[in-house]
């Protein structure tokens, strides 16, 4: 793609974000945009909301689970950076007025305890550079009419990421199987989805040696403190005003999201 017509489509994600006002599917009109299109975009608008004041405090993978490619009929996991802006603690009300159409999804989330670059990142070197594991939760958006993306789509609007909160508690994953650590989410009290570690690429120390390795093709390492965001469990959830959302996970413990009451509060 061409570095002007990029930079158009960043602009109109980067308007739609700001006015949420959604706009139609790149591939509505252009139906043969590649990944490596959707990357273009994504390189384009990271500046446009880092000179708003933003910043990269680490990466999401999606569509890591088999849920979740099901869910948007791909293949492939995505990445996207996480900007500070988006950050969220446990417990916290997340205003409904950021979104145009959110959805949930609970995840395990790694903090880099070393730098990892690719290529040639392997299961032990991702574990060996990861500090320790927190329970988490990620709103999804997409700025994207209805929700109808294709990869290049989600890829090109920061990999559909709305925001996240972590229970702000990291717990060292030596010893244990991350493959086996169990998640169950219930919204207002009900049960509404189960999960396990493996469901993100078999194991989520996988999905950081995954990204490790993509990221270094383009010269880009992995910090320590960056966060890495690992994928939805289950499919991904919808939310409503006033829902509370409580994520418990095996070893990690849990983490609680209130949403706010209307739009403004
Ligand atoms: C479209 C978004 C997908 C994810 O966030 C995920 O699979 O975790």
């Amino acid at each position: 793609m061409h570095v002007t017509d990029a930079r158009m489509k960043a602009k109109a994600l980067y308007e739609a974000r700001r006015t949420r006002q959604p706009i139609a599917a790149f591939t509505d009109a252009e139906p043969d945009l590649t990944m490596a299109d959707g990357y273009a975009v994504q390189r384009e608008l990271v500046p446009l909301l880092l000179a708003d004041g933003d910043r990269v405090i680490g990466y999401k993978v999606g569509l890591t689970s088999v849920a979740m490619q099901q869910l948007i009929g791909v293949d492939s996991p995505d990445y996207g950076p996480v900007l500070a802006s988006t950050v969220y603690d446990d417990g916290d009300v997340i205003p409904l007025d950021r979104f145009i159409s959110p959805k949930m999804e609970a995840e395990i989330v790694f903090v880099l305890g070393e730098r990892l670059q690719g290529p040639g990142v392997s299961l032990d070197g991702a574990r060996r550079a990861i500090s320790g594991a927190m329970a988490s939760m990620e709103i999804v958006d997409s700025r994207i009419a209805d929700w109808r993306i294709k990869l290049a789509d989600t890829v090109a609007d920061l990999a559909s990421n709305g925001a996240m909160v972590t229970s702000g508690r990291a717990v060292p994953i030596d010893g244990f199987d991350t493959r086996l650590t169990g998640m169950v989410l219930t919204r207002n009290g009900e049960l509404i989805a189960t999960g396990a570690g493996a469901a993100a690429l078999g194991d989520p120390v996988a999905v950081v040696a995954w990204l490790a390795n993509v990221l270094g093709e383009h010269g880009i390492a992995l910090e320590p403190g960056h966060l890495v965001m690992t994928g939805a469990l289950h499919a991904a959830v919808p939310l409503a005003a006033g829902d509370v959302f409580r994520a418990e996970f095996d070893r990690l413990g849990a983490v609680t999201i209130r949403v706010s009451t209307d739009e403004s509060t």
